[in-house]
């Protein structure tokens, strides 16, 4: 069962008299249960795709579907419940609120999105920051975490609303090479606790590598096999 399909998905931007094609027609499937990567250079187009299934933003012409719902024409309001039911995001920069501790940053989403009474609240987050190993650090600040640290809140964070699909943008952008690869193998795990399909963009070839299924991407068009910069495996 796919969890996410584009077809002929193109998004333009218009930059004055520009227009910028930052998808060209577009088809592709992501099974659910998958652990799939979005690769390709600077510009090509990865932050728009993840943007496109991830609500954020609407495609010029085509369709996506994601989690069996057609999501290209949702309004502003009804994208963003689809997006608090449904998904989960982890950013390269972290994303956390610094007047919140880690506990309430992770908590977060339950309380503004899903308005969940506080008896729930509590175990629901304490499972998932048991999940990355983040229990005995639930009262610092996310200025005390390490870069690793925070990331692994953002993983939380993003699971704790139990959501079918977690989209990361370049989520090892802002991690040596050894937390990078920690935090991806704590991903890795969570797919496998929690049933949760994850959707990555990167162009490190090391995290590429990581992924069960790789897209690559250049000049926003889906290329059919690995460019020479891709080491990946492609599906
Ligand atoms: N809001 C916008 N307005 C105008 N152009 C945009 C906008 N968002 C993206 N673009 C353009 O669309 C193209 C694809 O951008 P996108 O951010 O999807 O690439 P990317 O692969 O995620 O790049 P990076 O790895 O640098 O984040 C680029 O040419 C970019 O300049």
């Amino acid at each position: 069962m796919n969890i996410v399909s584009f077809e002929q998905v193109s998004k333009s931007y218009r930059m004055g008299e520009v227009e910028v094609a930052a998808l060209s027609q577009v088809s592709l499937r992501i099974s659910k249960g998958a652990f799939a990567a979005l690769v390709g250079p600077s510009g090509s187009g990865k932050t728009t795709a993840l943007n496109l299934i991830g609500c954020l933003d609407l495609p010029t012409t085509g369709e996506v579907i994601v989690a069996g719902q057609p999501v290209s024409r949702l309004d502003r309001r009804r994208g963003a419940q689809f997006r608090g039911n449904k998904l989960g995001f982890v950013f390269q920069d972290f994303s956390l609120l610094p007047v919140l501790t880690v506990f309430e940053n992770v908590e977060y989403p339950l309380l503004m999105i899903r308005d969940m009474p506080k008896a729930q609240r509590r175990p629901a987050v304490e499972r998932v920051l048991e999940a990355v190993g983040m229990a005995d650090q639930a009262r610092k600040y996310p200025a005390q975490l390490s870069g690793g640290q925070k990331q692994r809140v953002a993983i939380a964070r993003a699971l704790v609303g139990n959501p079918e699909l977690v989209l990361a943008d370049e989520p090892t952008a802002n991690l040596d090479g050894a937390t990078a690869q920690r935090v991806m193998a704590l991903m890795k795990r969570m797919r496998e606790e929690f049933g949760t399909t994850f959707v990555f963009s990167t162009h490190d070839p090391r995290i590429m590598d990581q992924a069960d299924v790789t897209f690559y991407l250049e000049d926003g068009r889906l290329l059919d096999k690995p460019p020479a910069y891709g080491e990946g495996r492609h599906a």
